[in-house]
Order: C-alpha cells, then sequence, then structure tokens
C-alpha cells in the first residue's frame, strides 16, 4: 500500500496553472523528493496533500483511504519556518509546539538529540544559528514520533554544513523506517537523500520513480579499441544500443535500457573487437534533470 497516492491532481490560480493532473505514488518507508525548479508547483502540492489548499480536480489518499483530519495529525510537516519565540528557550518552544499540536509534550528531550539541540536546550531561541534554527523546527516536526513527514524545502538558506546537518537528520530518520516526503529545487541535494523522485516543470509531472531508475535510464558507457570507427558501427548494431558517437580517444554508447557490460564485451569480442577499455558512466540526476527539462522545453 502507498504512503500517498495521487490522481490527476489539478490546481490553477488565476491564469496560472500551478498543477495538471499530477499523478503519482510515495512507497513506505522511501525518501520521496518532489523535484522541480522555482514555481513548477511543488509547494502547491504540498499544500494540497496537508490541506491547506484544495485541488481543482483529482484526488489522493493518505494509507490507501481519502484523507481525512485524524490521518493528517499522523503526519509530521514543516511547509514554512514555524514562529518560535525568541527570548524562549529551545525546550520552551517546544513545550509550546507540543501544546499547538496538541502531541509530544513528553517527546521534547527525544527530539532535541535527534536534532543534535539538546544541549542548547536552555539556550534562548535569538542565539541559535540559522542551522540550529531549522533543526529546531524539525524537532518540532517530530514531536509524537510521526511515521510520516513532509518537508518543503528543509535545506533552504543554510549554509554547506548546515545543509550537511540536515540531511544527516533525514538519513537517520529514514533509516529509522520513516517515509518523508520533501520539496527541494536542489538536484544534488535530492540525490544524496532520496531513494524516489517526482520530477515537476510549470505543474506537470515530467518522471517519477527510484532515483537509481531515473539515474540509470541515463547510464551510458564509454568504450575504445585500435579501430573505433569499426567499434563504433559494431555497437549501433547491439540491441538497444540507441548512439555510438566517437568521442576523443573513446566511443560513448547510449542504450534503451541500463547497460549490461559484460554482454557488450562478449559482443565486440564475438564480432572481433577486442576493448582496450570499457567502462560504465553514471550520469548524475542533475544531468538526467537538465536533459530531461530541456527536452519537455523544445
Ligand atoms: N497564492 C497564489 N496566487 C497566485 N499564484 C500563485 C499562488 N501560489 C503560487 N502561485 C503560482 O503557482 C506556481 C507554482 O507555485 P509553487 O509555489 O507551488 O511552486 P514551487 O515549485 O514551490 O516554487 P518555489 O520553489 O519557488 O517555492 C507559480 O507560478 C506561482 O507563482
Amino acid at each position: 500500500m502507498s504512503i500517498l497516492s495521487l490522481q490527476g491532481i489539478s490546481k490553477r490560480y488565476g491564469a496560472v496553472q500551478a498543477l495538471s493532473g499530477v499523478t503519482f505514488d510515495v512507497p513506505p518507508g522511501s525518501v520521496f523528493g518532489i523535484l522541480g525548479p522555482n514555481g513548477s508547483g511543488k509547494t502547491t502540492l504540498l499544500g494540497i496533500v496537508t490541506d491547506v489548499l484544495k485541488a481543482d480536480s483529482g484526488s489522493f489518499q493518505l494509507f490507501g483511504k481519502p484523507g481525512n483530519a485524524m490521518q493528517r495529525r499522523s503526519i509530521g510537516t514543516l511547509l514554512e519556518t514555524p514562529n518560535f519565540y525568541h527570548y524562549l528557550s529551545g525546550w520552551k518552544n517546544l513545550e509550546i509546539s507540543a501544546s499547538i499540536k496538541r502531541r509530544g509534550a513528553d517527546d521534547i528531550e527525544r527530539v532535541l538529540k535527534v536534532c543534535g539541540l539538546y544541549a542548547r536546550r536552555d539556550a534562548a531561541f535569538k542565539t541559535y544559528s540559522l542551522g540550529m534554527k531549522q533543526r529546531l523546527a524539525l524537532a518540532a516536526v517530530l514531536l509524537g514520533d510521526p511515521d510520516v513527514l513532509i518537508l518543503d524545502e528543509p535545506t533552504n538558506g543554510l549554509d554547506p554544513s548546515g545543509i550537511a546537518e540536515v540531511r544527516g537528520i533525514i538519513h537517520d530518520l529514514a533509516r529509522s523506517g520513516k517515509t518523508i516526503i520533501l520539496a527541494s529545487h536542489l538536484l544534488d541535494e535530492v540525490e544524496k537523500v532520496c531513494t524516489h523522485v517526482a520530477i515537476l516543470q510549470r505543474g506537470q509531472l515530467l518522471l517519477s520513480g527510484a532515483v537509481t531508475e531515473v539515474i540509470q535510464r541515463n547510464d551510458f558507457v564509454e568504450l575504445s579499441a585500435a579501430d573505433n570507427q569499426a567499434l563504433s558501427a559494431l555497437m549501433l548494431r547491439y540491441p538497444g544500443c540507441n548512439s555510438a558517437v566517437i568521442s576523443g580517444s573513446s566511443v560513448i554508447a547510449t542504450f534503451d535500457s541500463y547497460p549490461d557490460t559484460a554482454a557488450i564485451n562478449g559482443w565486440c569480442a564475438n564480432n572481433g573487437i577486442w576493448l582496450s577499455q570499457l567502462q560504465l558512466r553514471k550520469k548524475s540526476l542533475e544531468k538526467a534533470f537538465l536533459e530531461l527539462t530541456h527536452t519537455s522545453n523544445s
């Protein structure tokens, strides 16, 4: 059963079509990245799922059932930085958060430890660094130990060490079995932390699936032999090979599906070409994303 299942979600703000028929499923235990450039509809989508906004059409289910208030209470959401009291300590602020949320009053020590803030629990919020403030926001989300977390741009505005700290917490939460849905426009970030991804552009879903599949679909093979012309011609006859271009001293070959290097090696040898180089090259999610969005623009 999917944790979250979206079917044909559309939303328009006046002349702006923010979401157009978005459909995808979030598997349990995944870290699911909703990725897209600014204005692609990520926040709108999270707003709909958390009942802050209403979709014009389409539907979604949480835990296999139409979303209701009870289910939403079992989800930790961080859509925007909460208004913490500057003169109060981290601990006191969490006491207030727990009473507003009506959950997690006895969970404050744990969430402060998870977010690496326990040592500074009694210091005033205004003395916290930006990274600590964001981790306190995350701590508030974790009150009551929800199984599902929805986070909008959780590393926004942080410096590299702040980003790494938040990423570390997300990794630990994922390892403990939480399902995490997070929106980000940072491709590198999503690649490092997410198991699954949905890519949005101007409200359209371009693609969704496991990050490894999204990247693997774009893997390519770099190979060379004494006669690269002959190698390129041979590779074009290899089943599933859709391009084989000479680049410098190598041939770059791309494929319909994940390339099997052992099979490629065997194919070349059986056809009288002995390879001096054969390497599977991984494209980054960033490269895959840029190609995908470029193709859909053209
Ligand atoms: N309340 C609103 N009124 C009018 N237009 C809106 C409103 N909220 C969002 N939009 C527009 O809808 C589109 C999607 O916005 P949304 O904030 O969901 O995108 P996003 O991917 O989260 O962007 P960002 O990364 O900048 O936060 C944008 O064109 C935005 O300008």
